[in-house]
């Protein structure tokens, strides 16, 4: 089969699974694009936060992020991330953002225009792998590969500590705790598996483990269709 065989890769799970690690290393190894939809609902809540808008407020978030100068990239070396032409790699993986986003990401009319923009940039792509939350579920139902990452909320609350060089481990738990509530009780689009997902524990599997894990799938499927 040649390499630029359409291949749409579906990967969820919560938050410190592991999910843009692996998805950007397995879509260059693939020459497959990238996409992380997380960034997007980040950048949603970085234009909502600096419009002052009260987060509780579905219809204020709403119509703060109608209009939203987002561009991101889908090549998996080159992160690119812009709100009106700003740079802001850095500003949303910040505590206001991961703090907020949440509440954003739970309106339903962001999700249908973010959801929207998702499905035209995987259309573009054609070979890609992304992740996020709901691209199993909702997203891109008819994935050839849905793939959901966990890891007990211990491992990911070390991973995120690691990460951020934060001492305070209790409270990064808590706050890892914090967004699954938050975003698999949501009622729009929750986090959860798709009936027909791949579920990867990820708590004592190192990144490599996990990645050719990834790629015996991918074999699998590959050799289906061909
Ligand atoms: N299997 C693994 N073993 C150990 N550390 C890992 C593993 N996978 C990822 N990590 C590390 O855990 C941290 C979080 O990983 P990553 O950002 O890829 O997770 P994520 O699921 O995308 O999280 P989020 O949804 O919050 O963006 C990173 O520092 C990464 O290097
Ligand atoms: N498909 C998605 C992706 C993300 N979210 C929300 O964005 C938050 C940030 O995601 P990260 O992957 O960057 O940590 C996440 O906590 C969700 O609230 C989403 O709803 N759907």
């Amino acid at each position: 089969m040649s390499t630029d065989a359409p291949l749409v890769i579906a990967m969820d799970g919560p938050s410190g699974t592991g999910k843009s690690s692996a998805a950007r290393r397995l879509a260059g190894s693939l020459g497959a694009a990238y996409l992380d939809t997380g960034a997007m609902y980040r950048v949603a809540t970085l234009h909502a936060l600096r419009a002052g808008v009260d987060l509780t407020d579905a219809g204020a978030v709403d119509h703060a992020t109608r209009e939203l100068p987002l561009v991101i990239g889908t090549d998996p070396t080159h992160e690119l991330v812009e709100l009106a032409g700003e740079d802001v790699r850095v500003e949303i993986r910040g505590a206001a953002v991961t703090g907020a986003v949440s509440a954003v990401s739970a309106v339903p009319a962001v999700r249908e225009r973010l959801v929207a923009a998702q499905r035209a940039l995987v259309e573009q792509a054609g070979r890609i792998v992304v992740e996020g939350r709901d691209i199993g579920t909702v997203v891109l139902p008819a994935a050839d590969l849905k793939v959901y990452l966990t890891a007990s909320a211990q491992a990911r609350a070390a991973r995120r500590a690691d990460q951020d060089g934060s001492a305070d481990r209790a409270a990064v738990l808590a706050d890892v705790q914090r967004r699954d509530h938050l975003d698999s009780t949501r009622v729009a689009s929750p986090l959860r598996p798709a009936d027909d997902a791949v579920t990867v524990d990820t708590s004592e599997i190192d990144l490599d483990g996990v990645l050719d894990r990834l790629h015996a799938l991918v074999q699998q499927v590959e050799g289906v269709r061909q």
